[in-house]
């Protein structure tokens, strides 16, 4: 397969900070049910990066979905894990994420306490990541799920000091969540108030099905561009 390949050679991270314009498909292990072969022809050829997680899912599928992915495509595989139950060996990286626009610990700090004993006997890279989720229009899994509010998409000023104190805490990427098959993507507004406090890369996601979206997203300033329905079947 003739993609980006070469991302696989350098620190993940590295690539995030020096890559501008990246595409990455997120696929939800719960409902990938086509060929791996199938799947890999039909997703952009720009796609640098794979996504895999979701809000919830069956224990093992992760693994077994990674591990059939990685049997055809040389494109890392980077968790992005709604549990800690969903860490494996097989991938190359994890979004460590921390649920920023909530206020539920269980999400801020108790999963990644419990991901320790995993991540101690692993090779994965961990990539601390601010989590942000903006209302997109509609509920979403991740609101269910963690039972935290999403910051509203108008309150600019709020999601500007929600990544600050992110970047100030250490997090290395800031990850803005309109939330998955959102009717309404992260506004360009909010996308380039962000880019334009922080120093750290910006990940958007959530409710991006065109390319005119995906490149207004670029435009504003996200340095990877995360789409996952527009590629589900
Ligand atoms: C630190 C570790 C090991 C895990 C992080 C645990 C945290 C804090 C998660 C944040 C909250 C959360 C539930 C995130 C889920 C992110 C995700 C994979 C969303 C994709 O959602 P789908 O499962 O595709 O949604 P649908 O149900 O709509 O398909
Ligand atoms: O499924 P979509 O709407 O593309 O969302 C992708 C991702 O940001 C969801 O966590
Ligand atoms: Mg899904």
């Amino acid at each position: 397969m003739n993609r980006k390949s070469t991302v696989k050679s350098i620190a993940l991270l590295k690539h995030f900070q020096q890559a501008n314009n990246q595409l990455a498909v997120l696929i939800d292990p719960e409902d990938f049910r086509e060929s791996p072969v199938d799947f890999l022809k039909k997703i952009p050829e720009e796609t640098s990066i794979l996504l895999v997680g979701g809000s919830q899912v069956s224990a093992g599928k992760t693994e077994e979905v990674v591990s059939k992915l990685k049997a055809f495509t040389h494109l890392p595989i980077i968790l992005f894990p709604g549990d800690y139950s969903q860490l494996t060996h097989k991938a190359d990286a994890v979004l460590f994420l921390s649920l920023l626009s909530g206020r539920n610990p269980e999400y801020l700090i108790n999963q990644h306490v419990k991901a320790v004993p995993f991540l101690q006997t692993s090779n994965l890279e961990v990539i601390s990541t601010a989590y942000i989720l903006i209302d997109g229009g509609c509920e979403t899994a991740v609101v269910n799920i963690s039972e935290t509010q999403p910051i509203a998409a108008t309150d600019v000023q709020q999601i500007v000091n929600t990544a600050l104190a992110g970047q100030f805490m250490g997090k290395q990427l800031i990850y803005l969540e309109a939330g998955s098959g959102a009717k309404n993507p992260i506004p360009v507004e909010v996308i380039s108030a962000v880019k334009k406090a922080i120093q750290i890369p910006l990940i958007v996601g959530g409710g991006i099905k065109t390319q005119a979206q995906k490149q207004a997203a670029f435009i504003a300033g996200a340095n990877l561009v995360v789409m996952g329905t527009a590629f589900e079947n």
